[in-house]
């Protein structure tokens, strides 16, 4: 199209006007200028997130790590209460706990369990309510949520508006047994989730994992694929595993993907059956603890600057460098 444009364009005479041979420089410069642009972008990480102009360069970051109990009632109100109090210290994103509502046990789930998609559930409303009143995003931990003759452990994730923007399962149900130490079987009582989840928030993009489902790096990979800037995982680990994965998972998925992971653990309760780890952490996309804590009930804070992932992958260009032509990670999950 170039070249006809060119001979149809007329040759301009010495009058002082374009000669051709400036026709020609101009159009050469237009060329290079489109083709390394090509190539700018050509050269972009796949599934590098393609930020919107309102995407956030930096959010401030709230853990609540609640102490629940046996109370519903009593559960939903410290919740809210944490939601607003991270937000009256410029929280923009809070994060709650695995299994909030409830004690974490199979005893406990089928009673404790709500119809998120009937809209009959007293914790979902509290939770929307909350982002409402308090222009937080809110990845609102999980419950178990039952539906259609099944229980799930799910995790809702809420806009500034209080909108309902996504709802993950837990994919991979937490089946383990270490003998005398910890032994538990959500399989008993929980069905696993069919999808994934990332989705896009005011507080970023955001790919939301549940505790055990921090074990499968195929999924942070996925999410790091789909442009996830920051990785939220509620989650519950115990007094074995706890000290020894706990930070350690959350570094590598950080560290592999070059990305943000940040993790919401309820409190440790004495009274409970199981002991939860604690330590409610972020870290930042070069495996680094940006905030954590024991396992007292409080709330962690800390920013994540968004402008890092792009400099890490910069600096260490991980994702251009991956031989493609000896592995791939397969999606199954794309139509
Ligand atoms: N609730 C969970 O999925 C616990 C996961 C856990 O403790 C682990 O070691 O993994």
């Amino acid at each position: 199209m170039i070249y006809i444009w060119l001979h149809r364009c007329p040759v301009l005479d010495k009058r002082g006007m374009l000669t051709r041979r400036a026709v020609l420089t101009t159009v050469q410069r237009t060329l290079l200028t489109y083709s390394s642009r090509c190539l700018a972008s050509s050269t972009k990480p796949v599934g590098a997130p393609t930020m919107s102009a309102a995407a956030p360069r930096k959010v401030n970051l709230a853990l609540c790590q609640l102490l629940t109990s046996a109370d519903k009632e009593k559960n939903i109100a410290t919740a809210t209460a944490a939601i607003k109090e991270a937000a009256s210290h410029g929280a923009e994103l809070v994060v709650l706990p695995e299994m909030w509502n409830c004690p974490y046990s199979n005893d406990s789930f089928p009673t404790y369990a709500e119809d998120i998609d009937g809209g009959t559930s007293q914790s979902v409303a509290a939770l929307a309510a909350a982002a409402r009143q308090n222009r937080v995003v809110l990845v609102g931990g999980s419950i178990p949520e039952k539906r259609e003759g099944h229980l799930y452990n799910t995790c809702c994730v809420f806009s500034k508006q209080g909108q309902l923007l996504a709802k993950h399962r837990k994919v991979h149900l937490f089946d383990i047994d270490i003998p005398g130490k910890v032994t538990f079987k959500e399989s008993e009582t929980l069905t696993s989730g069919q999808s994934i989840t990332v989705v896009d928030t005011e507080a970023g993009r955001l790919g939301i994992g549940i505790c055990y489902d921090i074990r499968f790096p195929e999924l942070a990979m996925l999410y790091a694929k789909r442009g996830a800037q920051c990785i939220v995982y509620p989650g519950a680990f115990n007094m074995t595993t706890g000290p020894v994965h706990w930070e350690l998972l959350q570094r590598a998925r950080a560290v592999d993907n070059q990305l943000f992971v940040a993790t919401c653990s309820p409190a440790r309760n004495p009274e409970s059956s199981y002991q939860a780890w604690g330590h409610s952490t972020a870290v930042g996309p070069f495996a680094e603890v940006l905030a954590t804590t024991d396992h007292q009930p409080g709330i962690v804070y800390t920013q994540l600057e968004y402008a890092q992932l792009d400099e890490r992958r910069t600096n260490m260009p991980l994702t251009q460098q991956k031989r493609s032509d000896l592995y791939e990670l397969l999606d199954k999950t794309q139509q």
